[in-house]
């Protein structure tokens, strides 16, 4: 059938377009105990036969085998390793594949790589050259590839596990249904512009897509609302402590990277500069600063450091991945100057904490409370001591909320596309009364907003699926 043919096509057309075989020491560099080269395309075969003393046989599919690796000309013996042949399209590219696993000296490499660059039709491979072919051949989409992507450079647990959850397909299977209800409606809104006239199509059609459109719109809006959790999870968090001198800013990052990382002292000033540490919470990838206490100070190199904190807080209020601590000590009095440290009131993005908890007796933590509420309009996140380490742990689970969550969308460009596709799905609201092929348009745009997010667009399918559900002309 028609959509076969041009699936088939698409497959000869990307087969011509990578014609050569590539190979890549696909393991880092450096020194190591095993290295995997990796060799994709119709040559790879070839290059298995005169490397490895074969015959003219190839090895049983993925099935690890232990060969001396020798070079195709002098078939001097380069290493001992292991042989992995998989043929297509059972592979990674969906090509013919052959592994090496050799030993993992920069001299073994260098000679396994050289002798593949010998046998002809083979070029090293370009930066994402496997993963590109793979997505040509069909076996990823692009989330998926972007999926990969985070996964090699996942560096917390958190983020692992999000790019795995992508990498496996779980994002692009979403994209996929929504897609593919995207494809049955415009199909119908189709059929009902090309035929109605001649009462081949049945009544309540329309009513079905106005359904599904409106049904589509919500739950992309709902996807959409996640506070931005997979993008931050994926490019890191920045933490802010901000606070008046003496409210513990330093003991708080040191005992949060548990190294003196900043000067901790009772001489109010001491941190002038911005301190940064790196670290993880939650699974979270954070960068940590500390920053100088806010008042005023008659000291050129103190005004300076209170400007930095500023900038610091100001660069943070329209980021996204921006969250403040506002440090208070217990020994805060609102008369005094410290009340002039206060931030912004609490949000999502600003927490407020109580620092020096074993100073205040339980009796006076109510009046504390109130006391705060008062000037900032809401009590104190959570109340620590840096002393003794009490509340630390609920600290971090209030710190770790606005990070954590069921991450979903994990790119700015998935949520553009997706942005555009709900706006395309209004367009067809819009217009469904007053002009019902500019209403079509809307949702042909909102397929291809989605699609591009996965990378896969077919025309052929709306083909496929007006003629599958009206039967139209048998
Ligand atoms: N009792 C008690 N003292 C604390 C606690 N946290 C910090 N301190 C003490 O408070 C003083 C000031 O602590 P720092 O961490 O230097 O405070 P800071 O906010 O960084 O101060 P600046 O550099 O002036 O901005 C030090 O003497 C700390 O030992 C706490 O939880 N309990």
């Amino acid at each position: 059938n028609e959509a076969a043919v041009s699936k088939g096509l698409c497959r000869v057309l990307a087969g011509l377009a990578d014609a050569d075989t590539i190979f890549a020491l696909s393991s880092g560099h450096g020194r190591c105990g095993v290295a995997v080269v990796r060799i994709s395309g119709s040559a790879a075969a070839t290059a298995l036969r005169c490397m490895v003393g074969l015959g003219n046989q190839l090895p049983p599919p993925r099935t690890a085998l232990l060969r001396s690796i020798t070079d195709p000309h002098s078939k001097e013996v380069l290493d001992r390793g292991l042989v992995l042949w998989f043929p297509a399209p059972h592979s990674f590219t969906g090509e013919d594949s052959v592994e090496f696993h050799i030993h993992g000296g920069p001299a073994v490499i260098t000679a396994v790589l050289q002798a593949l660059g010998s046998v002809p039709g083979m070029r090293p491979a370009d930066a994402g050259e496997f993963t590109r072919r793979a997505f040509h051949a069909g076996k990823l989409d692009l989330t998926e590839v972007e999926g990969l992507g985070d996964l090699i450079h996942a560096e917390t647990e958190a983020q692992r596990r999000q790019a795995l959850r992508q990498m496996s397909g779980e994002l692009g299977r979403l994209y996929q249904d929504w897609s593919h209800r995207l494809k049955r409606t415009l199909a119908h809104v189709e059929a009902f512009i090309d035929f109605s006239e001649d009462e081949l199509i049945e009544e309540g059609v329309l009513d079905q897509v106005d359904i599904s459109v409106c049904d589509l719109q919500a739950e992309i809006e709902q996807h959409l609302k996640d506070e931005r959790r997979g993008e931050r999870l994926r490019s890191g968090v920045h933490v802010v402590i901000a606070g008046a001198t003496n409210a513990g800013k330093s003991s708080l990052l040191n005992t949060l990277c548990q190294r003196p990382a900043a000067i901790v002292s009772p001489i109010a000033g001491t941190t002038r500069d911005v301190v940064e540490s790196a670290l993880d919470i939650g699974g979270f990838p954070v960068l940590l600063s500390d920053t100088a206490g806010l008042r005023d100070s008659p000291d050129l190199v103190e005004q300076e450091g209170v400007r930095r904190a500023r900038e610091r807080y100001r660069e943070g209020a329209n980021q996204n991945n921006f969250l403040t601590i506002q440090l208070i000590s217990v020994q805060f009095k609102s008369t005094q100057p410290e009340r002039n440290s206060m931030l912004v009131k609490q949000d999502s993005r600003c927490l407020l904490v109580l620092n020096k908890t074993d100073l205040l007796p339980e009796a006076h933590r109510e009046e504390l409370n109130l006391e705060l509420r008062r000037v900032s309009g809401l009590p104190p996140v959570c109340l620590i001591s840096c002393q003794t380490n009490e509340g630390l742990k609920d600290f971090l689970t209030v710190c770790g909320d606005p990070l954590s969550g069921a991450p979903t969308l994990t790119q700015a460009r998935h949520r553009a596309h997706l942005q555009q596709c709900v706006a395309a799905l209004a367009q067809y609201r819009q217009y469904r009364d007053s002009d019902l092929a500019l209403a079509a348009e809307g949702v042909r745009l909102a397929l291809t907003s989605l699609g591009r997010i996965t990378g896969r667009v077919g025309a052929e399918e709306i083909l496929d699926i007006i003629f599958k559900d009206f039967c139209i002309g048998k």
